[in-house]
């Protein structure tokens, strides 16, 4: 039986169900992915919340499914599109294949799809909503399914602690990454996660000596509403503010985000360091970047830039502590060479330590 993928501008394209066949139509954003491997981390980063991900690496599955590459409990994306993703796979630490992993949470993954040309369209026309169906003809309404915001979805709703290190970040979970805590943890560090509408209250009680701002879905204007408590936790302690995180603390400090045509997803992605004047690969997933125009007025500089198109890629405080970061230090997929922002920011976090909490 054929299936479907419509694109909100009217164009569709063929393929087979390779696992289960959803019981609806499935919406979402669609955007693409480009690296060679890395599914996993993908599937199940918080960050793809609601989104449709087309792989553009032709053959998606051959290593399987591992116990640890994981970035949280569950896949979030609300469904794949693949050239090739139900082969056999093999990998000494598999333990299950894509497509059952993909069942067993009723995501549906679409196969036998031209990715190439799916891509090149997304890439004229931008990321836009689009619909995997049984259906050859559907209405436009159907495809611009709206969802609900995704952050309050996959934060947290519990404090919980990780780690027993000797310098304690509280990490504001907008839909964070294992692996983040994972290199604090490395790096000699408690971490405290707290639902993303902790209050600054809250925090300052736990006696953070640093502040991580996670990464996570959707569109950084949604957290309007806590964008003061944002900017009083930021101004209070060393921040580091990752992917969403950054675009937080860019709205907090006066400074405005826009959408780009069709994002960055994946992993050679270079940003240039204007500080130490070098450039590294990094690891990336956004569609949302801050507007450097919008910086003029504020006490934000731009500290890294992407390579490609000259956009955004991080900032520092004139004044105080916070460094941000819109690419991925900590990976998971992808080089771990930029992992450095994270020494920078536990320099910060020691440079500070013994002094008053707050800068006010
Ligand atoms: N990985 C992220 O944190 C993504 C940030 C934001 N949702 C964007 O798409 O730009």
């Amino acid at each position: 039986m054929k299936s479907y993928v419509h694109l909100e501008n009217g164009d569709v394209f063929t393929g087979k169900w390779l696992t289960e066949q959803p019981e609806g139509n499935v919406t979402g954003e669609i955007v693409f992915f480009t690296g060679m491997t890395g599914y996993q981390e993908v599937l199940t980063d918080p960050s793809y919340k609601n989104q449709i991900v087309v792989f553009t690496y032709p053959l998606i599955g051959n290593y399987g499914i591992n116990h640890e590459d994981f970035e949280s409990s569950k896949p979030h994306v609300a469904g794949v599109i693949v050239h090739r993703g139900d082969l056999p796979h093999s990998h000494y630490n598999a333990n299950s294949s894509l497509v059952q992993y993909l069942d067993k949470w009723n995501i549906p993954m679409l196969g036998n799809v031209d990715t190439r040309a799916i891509v090149k369209r997304i890439r004229t026309n931008g990321s836009m909503q689009a619909c995997l169906t049984n259906q050859a003809d559907l209405k436009l309404a159907e495809i611009n399914h709206a969802n609900e915001a995704p952050v309050p979805v996959v934060s947290q709703k519990e404090i919980t602690v990780h780690g027993n290190g000797s310098h304690h970040i509280v990490l504001m979970d907008f839909g964070y990454k294992k692996s983040i805590v994972n290199y604090l943890i490395e790096k000699g560090c408690k971490v405290t996660v707290v639902p993303y509408n902790t209050s600054y209250e809250k925090i300052a009680s736990l006696q953070p000596d640093g502040i991580l701002l996670s990464n996570g879905p959707g569109d950084p204007v949604e957290l309007l509403p806590q964008i003061d408590n944002i900017s009083a936790v930021a101004s209070a302690y060393p921040t580091l503010g990752i992917c969403l995180g950054h675009q937080l603390v860019a709205l907090a400090f006066g400074g405005k985000t826009k959408k780009l045509l069709f994002g960055h997803r994946g992993a050679n992605q270079p940003v240039a360091d204007l500080v130490n004047k070098t450039v590294f690969m990094t690891s990336q997933n956004h569609s949302y970047v801050v507007d450097e125009s919008s910086l003029q007025q504020t006490d934000l500089q731009v500290r890294f830039l992407q390579v490609n198109d000259g956009s955004v890629e991080g900032l520092q405080h004139a004044k105080l502590p916070i460094l941000t970061a819109q690419f991925h230090p900590e990976a998971n997929p992808g080089p771990a060479e930029s992992s450095v922002i994270f020494d920078e920011f536990l320099q910060n976090v020691k440079s500070n330590s013994g002094r008053e909490k707050v800068y006010a």
